[in-house]
């Protein structure tokens, strides 16, 4: 996130949106805000609803009630949609066209000079490949083509639909440092993502949608805070005996030598005050905060508030 991210007004507004296929209502009263620079990961079961909300942001549906605002237009009309990239989940292209020819034709549509076609094929790794049929590539390499094409338009506004699916390691982490450097040149990056642990330290706040409600917004601090979900503490005893050590404190006894204990975030100290009285006692003190995929099976339903 920018340093005059948190004062800047929002790029993308959505407000009390409502979406229904049918009977079934899919997304309901959805308020969501990002601001330039902003890396929102919006999470949720399958079928949540995070394409469909991505969907009428993009303006490839019409929502039933509600309002979105993307740059100050709206969702569809020309402003909008020089204003927001798009990188599906399963992304398609011409098979039978180069990378190099594929995306010279997109910043042709783009307006775009074709000069930066090149440093955007190698700023995804797809230099070398670049001259290669893409009917020849695997799902990663088509998913940086992806990225490159998101890239292109320098868009306010970015939405990665499973932006990580098919990547192996290497490629994510580069995938996250494009990321970073597009927040870093002000795009607002609506991410969807099942990869809990990588968008935990990836993003500045989670959005959680469930069954269609966004039931969570906020950063991982606060969500926490918020869910008063206990902080874990492990403590390794001396000569890796912890019958005394388990007699003076409780909690759970690890194979003979640790102990467990949990504790609420403002008893913390106070735990850890009694801990180090106990002198050499103990060796060692791990601390383990809540971790978003905790946080995410509160707010998502699976375990009850
Ligand atoms: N065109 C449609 N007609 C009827 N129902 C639809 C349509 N599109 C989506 N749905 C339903 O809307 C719900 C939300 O789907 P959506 O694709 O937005 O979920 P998602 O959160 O993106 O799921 P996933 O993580 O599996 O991609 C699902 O129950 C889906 O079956």
């Amino acid at each position: 996130m920018t340093e005059n991210t948190a004062s800047s007004a929002p790029v993308l507004i959505v407000e009390k949106l409502c979406k229904s296929h049918g009977a079934t209502e899919v997304l309901h009263e959805v308020t969501l805000a990002l601001r330039p620079g902003e890396r929102v990961a919006l999470l949720g079961h399958n079928g949540a609803g995070k394409t469909t909300l991505m969907k009428q942001i993009l303006g490839l549906s019409t929502p039933n009630a509600g309002e979105i605002t993307i740059a100050g237009a709206r969702p569809g009309s020309d402003a909008a949609r020089k204003a927001v990239a798009y990188l599906p989940e399963a992304v398609a292209f011409h098979r039978a066209l180069s990378g190099r020819e594929q995306l010279s034709l997109f910043a042709r549509l783009a307006g775009e000079p074709r000069k930066v076609v090149a440093p955007l094929l190698d700023r995804v790794g797809l230099a070398d490949a670049a001259d290669r049929r893409i009917g020849t590539w695997s799902k990663g390499m088509r998913q940086r083509l992806g990225l490159a094409q998101v890239l292109l338009g320098r868009p306010s506004v970015a939405l990665l639909d499973e932006p990580a699916s098919g990547l192996d390691p290497i490629s994510r982490h580069e995938l996250y440092s494009i990321i970073d450097e597009m927040a870093a040149q002000g795009t607002a990056l609506l991410i969807s993502s099942h990869a809990l642990t990588e968008v935990e330290a990836r993003t500045d706040r989670i959005a959680i949608l469930r069954k269609g409600e966004l039931v969570a917004d906020d950063t991982l601090a606060r969500l926490s805070k918020r869910a008063g979900l206990p902080i874990r503490l492990k403590l390794t005893a001396k000569d890796n005996d912890a019958t005394e050590l388990h007699a003076e404190l409780g909690g759970q006894r690890l194979n003979g030598a640790s102990v467990e204990l949990f504790c609420q975030p403002d008893e913390k100290m106070e735990r850890l005050a009694r801990i180090a009285a106990l002198g050499d006692l103990v060796t060692d003190v791990e601390m383990s905060p809540p971790s978003l995929e905790d946080l995410y099976r509160r707010f998502s339903g699976e375990e009850q508030p």
